[in-house]
C-alpha cells in the first residue's frame, strides 16, 4: 500500500531500510494468515523507534493502544489517554512500520454515540495515519461498525476484559466463565462481524472459549490473556521487554534471558509463530 493510500502520514519514511522488498501487512492479509493456521504475531507501539524495531522483526500488525496511559503516561488506568494523545502516538508509530500493520486505540468517550465515533476515528486514521481503528464494546458498537465500515475504515473489535470499563467491572479480571456471559460474547462477536469488523481481540478469557469462538468466527481473533486457540497474540510490548512492574499473569518477559530488545521482541515473534507462547501457565481455565 502506498503511503498516500495509508493516510497523510509517511510510512517507514526510509530509516534503516534494507533492500529486500516489503509487502505490506494488509487485512485482506490477516485473514489469509488466519485460513492458513499462521499464527498472527501482534504488539503495542507508541513511538517511532519501537515501532521499527518492532516492524523490522516480524511483528506483523502494531496497535497504538490506550494502554499508553498506563505505560508511557503513568495514569492508573487507560480513561485519561485522548484522542490527541492516541493521534501523536500513532504518527510517531506509522513513520516506524514499514510492513506492519498499523491500528488505533479508541479512547474512552471517543465514541458515545455513532457520529462522534465516526468523527474520531476519522482523526486517528487522517492526522495519525492509522489504517485500522480498534474500539472495546459489543452489540451495542454495531452501529458504529457499520458506519465506520460504510466509510472504508476497517475495524478490529475488542471484547472480554474492557479496561475502558473498569471502574463497572472493579478490576482487571477474567471474564466469560459464567455461561450466560460467554453466549452474550459469542452473540457481540457475531454482531460486530455482521456489522463488518476484520479483526477481534479478546482480552482475558478462559482460553477454552477463546478457542471456541476463534473457530466459530470469520474474522481473525486475536488473544491477550486468552490461550492458545487464538488465531495470533497481542501483548503490551512494556511487559515483553520486562519493564512493568506488576505485569499481568498471562503476559511474558521475554527481555530478561533475550540479551537486548531486538532480540526480545524477536523472542515473542518466534514463540508466537511456533506456538510454544502462550503455554499453559498463561491461560484461565473457564
Ligand atoms: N502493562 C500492561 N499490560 C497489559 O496487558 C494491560 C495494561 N498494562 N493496561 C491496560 C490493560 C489492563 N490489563 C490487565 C491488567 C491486569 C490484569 C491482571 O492482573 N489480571 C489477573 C487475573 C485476575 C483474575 O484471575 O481474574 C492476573 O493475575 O493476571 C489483567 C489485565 C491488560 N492491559
Ligand atoms: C492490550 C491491548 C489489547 C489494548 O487494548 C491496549 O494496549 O490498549
Ligand atoms: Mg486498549
Amino acid at each position: 500500500m502506498s503511503a498516500s493510500a495509508s493516510g497523510s502520514q509517511s510510512r517507514g519514511s526510509g530509516h534503516g531500510e534494507s533492500d529486500a522488498p516489503i509487502t505490506p501487512v494488509t487485512v485482506a492479509a490477516l485473514a489469509a494468515m488466519k485460513s492458513r493456521a499462521e499464527p498472527i504475531a501482534c504488539l503495542t507501539a507508541y513511538d517511532f523507534g519501537f515501532a521499527a524495531a518492532c516492524d523490522q522483526s516480524g511483528v506483523d500488525l502494531l496497535l497504538v493502544g490506550d494502554s499508553l496511559g498506563m505505560v508511557v503516561q503513568g495514569h492508573e488506568t487507560t480513561l485519561p489517554v485522548s484522542v490527541d494523545d492516541v493521534v501523536y502516538h500513532t504518527q510517531c508509530v506509522a513513520r516506524g512500520a514499514q510492513r506492519a500493520l498499523v491500528v488505533a486505540d479508541m479512547p474512552f468517550m471517543s465514541h458515545t454515540d455513532v457520529e462522534l465515533g465516526l468523527l474520531n476515528a476519522g482523526k486517528l486514521m487522517k492526522a495519525g495515519g492509522a489504517q485500522m481503528v480498534k474500539l472495546e464494546g459489543g452489540a451495542e458498537q454495531a452501529a458504529l461498525v457499520e458506519r465506520l465500515t460504510e466509510n472504508g475504515i476497517p475495524v478490529c473489535a475488542h471484547l472480554g476484559l474492557k479496561p475502558q470499563r473498569v471502574h463497572k467491572l472493579g478490576g482487571y479480571r477474567v471474564q466469560g466463565r459464567a455461561e450466560q456471559e460467554a453466549r452474550d460474547m459469542e452473540a457481540d462477536a457475531k454482531a460486530l462481524e455482521q456489522a463488518g469488523a476484520d479483526l477481534l481481540i479478546l482480552e482475558c478469557v478462559p482460553a477454552e472459549l477463546a478457542k471456541h469462538l476463534a473457530q466459530s468466527l470469520r474474522m481473525p481473533v486475536v488473544g491477550i490473556g486468552a490461550g492458545r486457540g487464538c488465531d495470533g497474540q497481542i501483548l503490551v510490548l512494556h511487559d515483553v521487554l520486562g519493564v512493568t512492574r506488576h505485569p499481568p499473569r498471562f503476559a511474558e518477559d521475554f527481555g530478561s534471558s533475550a540479551g537486548g530488545v531486538m532480540a526480545a521482541i524477536r523472542a515473542y515473534v518466534t514463540a508466537v509463530k511456533q506456538a510454544t507462547f502462550p503455554g499453559k501457565e498463561h491461560e484461565f481455565k473457564a
